[in-house]
């Protein structure tokens, strides 16, 4: 436990599960004495994240649906967190999506629906995320997004979610910049592979977490926690001279070259 987020509201988009990455965040967030806000997808999950908090023993300030996928739920989403939170610290985007045809075979083989789709959820919600939370963001604060290797190399099977995970890095830099001069950073995390739910969609799993244990300077394959951690630098004040960064947090493996 620290008091490194004690008074801050932050904001945790993405938690399907105890498996999902916005999990681990949730528990070092929480560990940090954060307020914690969620929003959910659908509203059918409600009841999933209140049992799921209720088992672990972390209250939630407020739980709002928001789908990425419509501008008016983002906005109603935000404007619910104004009116019953007020100011905002922090956001944590931990949301993609792709189809599980596209996420197997020849990239060549994309679709347009599959690319818009993959592009709208994946990468362009951080860019509507950002312009909601921006408003109700009046200390500053931060917002960390989740991205994969993918984006830098090409990654079997990965296809559309990487070229997905390089506008987003990308747009991340921009976000960077345009709110920089309010206060607030916009970093990434690039975690290594990690079974989820959403990891479940990509042929292959077995074979990439191997290589990680295989090639990797730990070699092991890191955790839900282990990102949670990383992304708790990124929320607190420890890291607020960086905007603009991606943080590996992959044992290494990005380093290695053959
Ligand atoms: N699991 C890995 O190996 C890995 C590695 C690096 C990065 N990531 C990234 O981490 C993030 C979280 O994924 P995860 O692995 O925890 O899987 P997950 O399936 O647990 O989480 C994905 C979340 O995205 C949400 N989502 C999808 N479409 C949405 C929409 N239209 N509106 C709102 N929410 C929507 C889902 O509800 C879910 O909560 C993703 O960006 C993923 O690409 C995952």
């Amino acid at each position: 436990m620290s008091d490194l987020l004690q008074g801050k509201n932050i904001v945790v988009m993405g938690v399907a599960n105890e498996r999902s990455i916005a999990w681990g965040i949730t528990k070092s967030l929480h560990n940090a004495g954060a307020n914690l806000i969620f929003t959910n997808r659908q509203e059918r999950s409600y009841n999933k994240l209140v049992k799921l908090l209720e088992k672990n023993d972390i209250s939630a300030e407020l739980i709002v649906t928001c789908d990425v996928a419509s501008d008016q739920s983002i906005q109603e989403a935000f404007e619910e967190i104004k009116n019953k939170v007020g100011i905002i610290h922090g956001v944590i985007h931990s949301v993609a999506f792709a189809n599980r045809e596209e996420l197997q075979g020849d990239y060549a083989e994309t679709s347009r629906e599959g690319f818009l789709l993959a592009q709208e959820i994946s990468a362009y919600s951080l860019v509507a995320v950002t312009k909601a939370a921006k408003d109700i963001m009046a200390e500053g604060g931060s917002i960390v997004t989740q991205t994969y290797l993918g984006s830098e190399r090409v990654i079997k099977n990965y296809n559309v979610m990487g070229v997905a995970k390089a506008s987003l890095e990308a747009s991340m830099r921009y976000l960077a910049e345009d709110v920089g001069k309010l206060g607030i950073r916009v970093n990434a995390v690039s975690a290594g592979p990690i079974r989820t739910l959403s990891a479940k969609g990509v042929s292959g799993f077995n074979e990439k977490a191997g290589k990680i244990e295989e090639v990797a300077p730990l070699r092991r394959n890191v955790d839900q926690d282990q990102v949670g951690d990383a992304t708790l630098f990124f929320m607190s004040d420890l890291s607020r001279g960086v905007t603009g960064e991606i943080l590996h947090v992959d044992s290494g493996f990005n380093i290695i070259g053959g």
